[in-house]
């Protein structure tokens, strides 16, 4: 099994499975009489259908003891998913580009550096939160309608991959 190789998260790296939320490096422009600078429109949220509705939840997730094997991952065909850490800490994202079912072979992964939420495109492939932290709170915001919006795909024991962040 191929053990993935972390990747600093940035917006490039990022760009072919979503944005990345963040104010480093991003532009901004003055509001409230200059008492705010807006980070505008850093990310947009994807719905399938007009009834569709954005929604903002919050997760409270726990560790998964690592190193982890990723036998699986998700995606949701109807609408986007983002997660904004709210204890700034760092977290752990597994990605593989768009397509019918995840290719084992183009799975990555990233670091977050703390200050950075990410914003899954509609139908990217992905594991389900990880966090770095024993427990870690995210805002999350992403799509609420009907229709199945969560695809699973397992890997075959031959495609699964190895997470080893602190190694
Ligand atoms: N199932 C759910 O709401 N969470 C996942 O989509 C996830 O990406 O964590
Ligand atoms: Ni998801």
């Amino acid at each position: 099994m191929r053990t993935l190789t972390i990747e600093p998260l940035t917006k490039e790296a990022f760009a072919p499975f979503g944005d990345v939320i963040e104010t480093d490096g991003s532009d901004h422009f003055m509001i409230n009489n200059g008492s705010t600078m807006r980070f505008h429109k850093l990310a947009t949220v994807e719905t399938a259908t007009p009834e569709d509705n954005a929604i903002i939840s919050i997760f409270r997730a726990d560790a998964q003891d690592m190193p982890l094997t990723v036998c699986m991952l998700e995606r949701h065909p109807l609408g986007s998913q983002a997660f904004i850490p709210l204890l700034g800490n760092p977290f752990l994202i597994v990605v593989a580009p768009l397509g019918d079912e995840p290719v084992s072979g183009l799975v990555r992964a990233f670091v977050t550096n703390g200050r950075q939420g990410i914003n899954y495109h509609r139908g990217v492939w992905h594991h389900p939160v990880l966090t770095i932290e024993k427990r870690d709170d995210f805002l999350v915001v992403d799509r609420s309608g009907t229709g199945n919006n969560c695809d699973e795909h397992f890997f075959k024991e031959d495609e699964r991959l190895i997470l080893a962040p602190h190694q």
